[in-house]
């Protein structure tokens, strides 16, 4: 294991996903699942990959009541993951609960603003701030609530470091110069995340979908 770069896995394909994580087991600092490779592998499929032997990262973005949250982080707790992800939208009873039923050993950290989302984006779901100022608000929230971190873009991440010194901060939507966004709408390069204090940062295309994953992503790190 070595580097910030978790690679997120985002493939409903056991095989493939067991062939990105060999690929990239030298450079990554660990592999990230979320719903799409949970919804099809389930438990079985996130111990698996494990077994590669890099940090597991599970991403599975727990936003409901505090008692469904709380239960389901529990039912998760055998696996262990090194990070696990809720909707800070949930509010602080969400978020307090989350963390008392994670084990110890997993850093919870809760999502402010979906990447893919804008200030237009915000305005029509009935937020009156604009992302900044959305950020701001949930991450304060977190940390009140004992979350270890949040997830933001690198655009709101160095506001957030100024106050929260030992934050841990997940920042996903990361490019290298001239890769496609996609569906991202707040991306900055990893180096401008990592310079404005992420702690890890998540990619997943940039890696993923190039012929050699591996290369990619020591060309990513090469720029860190
Ligand atoms: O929680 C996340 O990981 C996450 C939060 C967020 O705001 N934006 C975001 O893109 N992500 C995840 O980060 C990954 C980004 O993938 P790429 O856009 O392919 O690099 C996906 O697995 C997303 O689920």
């Amino acid at each position: 294991m070595s580097g910030p770069v978790y690679v997120a896995i985002d493939t409903p394909d056991m095989e493939r996903a067991r062939a990105i994580g060999s690929a990239v087991l030298r450079h990554a600092g660990g592999l990230k699942l979320g719903l799409e490779f949970f919804v099809h592998n389930g438990r079985r499929g996130v111990m698996e990959m494990a077994e590669l032997g890099l940090p597991i990262f599970l991403d599975l973005k727990f936003h409901d009541i505090p008692n469904t949250v709380a239960k389901a982080i529990h039912a998760m707790s055998p696996l262990v993951p090194a990070i696990l992800t809720v909707h800070a939208g949930g509010g602080r009873a969400m978020m307090e609960d989350a963390k008392a039923a994670a084990p110890e050993g997993t850093k919870v950290v809760g999502v402010t603003v979906l990447t893919s989302l804008d200030s237009d984006d915000l305005a029509a779901v009935g937020c009156k701030d604009d992302q900044d100022g959305q950020v701001e608000r949930l991450a304060r929230l977190a940390r009140e609530s004992g979350l270890d971190g949040i997830v933001c873009s690198g655009r709101e991440v160095g506001q957030v470091r100024k106050w929260w010194d030992d934050g841990f901060f997940v920042v996903p939507g990361v490019r290298p110069e001239g890769s496609a966004s996609a569906d991202q709408k707040r991306v900055v390069t990893p180096r401008r995340a990592m310079d404005d204090g992420a702690s890890i940062l998540v990619i997943g295309r940039p890696v993923t979908q190039a012929e050699d994953p591996d290369r990619a992503l020591r060309e990513i790190a090469a720029t860190l």
